[in-house]
């Protein structure tokens, strides 16, 4: 399923070689400025609440769909980052949503699509995103650490997506700061949330440890927050409820009840 999805990005990655003006995007970048992620002070899980139309095994997740009011009311409800997928073949994502996104929140937005060619790091930079996601799975060492190296001087937060223990061990020895666990392998896209609550120990507290993938429930973010993870990255619970807001709202509430 990943090397589909990957082989469909060449052709796109070819467009854009053609038309993007990379010395355009290089020289806007010297003036803006990186909006970076910290841990929250009293220990408490923050929330990287993504906009997801559709995935590849479900399909259609979300009828009513409006990117910008969605953004709008995570960040009412109590969200840290927005995520924006803008893979479109399987994801139904667009380009054009986080720039959209971006405009209308103030808040740190993360670009999710499947990124194989640096080209496409001067496009998110272009789009405005503020992090990245990069997919460990994708890669050998050598071509992460030149992705890497590339957002870090584009003025973007790489966040490096791990699944097992082999490419978590890759990621300890590359210079990033953000590393994610994503529950779901992306390979036959079974779920489960242990899969962090496994690896979590693995990963130093000098990281931002993320976890990402089927997590739905508050008892599920408590568990996660004992396990010593900074960050959930929840999608699919999100947008399909009835108020993704106030379904945020609700999953966070614990930590009022717990007085953090
Ligand atoms: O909808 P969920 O189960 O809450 O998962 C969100 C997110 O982790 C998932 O969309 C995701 C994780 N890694 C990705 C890479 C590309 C596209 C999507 C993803």
């Amino acid at each position: 399923m990943l090397k589909t999805i990957a082989e469909g990005k060449l052709k796109e990655v070819k467009r854009l070689r053609e038309s993007l003006d990379i010395a355009q995007v290089e020289a806007r970048c010297e003036t803006s400025r990186q909006i970076s992620l910290s841990r929250d002070s009293g220990g408490k899980l923050q929330l990287i609440a993504e906009i997801k139309k559709a995935s590849p095994l479900k399909g259609l997740l979300c009828r009513e769909f409006s990117p910008l009011e969605m953004a709008r009311s995570y960040e009412a409800n109590g969200a840290a980052v927005i995520s924006v997928i803008t893979e479109q073949e399987f994801f139904d994502g667009r380009k054009e949503y986080l720039p959209l996104v971006k405009t209308g929140v103030k808040l740190p937005v993360l670009r999710k699509d499947f990124i194989i060619d640096e080209v496409q790091i001067y496009e998110s930079r272009q789009m405005g995103a503020d992090l990245l996601l990069l997919i460990a799975a994708l890669h050998d060492y050598d071509s992460l650490l030149a992705l890497v190296e590339k957002c870090s001087a584009l003025g973007m937060e790489p966040l490096l997506e791990t699944h097992g223990r082999e490419e978590i061990k890759m990621a300890l020895d590359l210079p990033v700061k953000i590393i994610g666990i994503n529950n779901r392998n992306l390979r036959d896209f079974s779920v489960d949330i242990r899969s962090s609550l496994d690896l979590l120990p693995l990963i130093p507290d000098s990281y931002l440890k993320v976890s990402e993938s089927g997590i739905k429930e508050a008892s599920d973010l408590r568990l996660l927050e004992s396990a010593g993870c900074d960050f959930v990255l929840v999608g699919e619970a999100l947008v399909t409820a009835a108020d993704p807001g106030a379904k945020l709202r609700e999953i966070l509430s614990y930590q009022q009840e717990e007085g953090l």
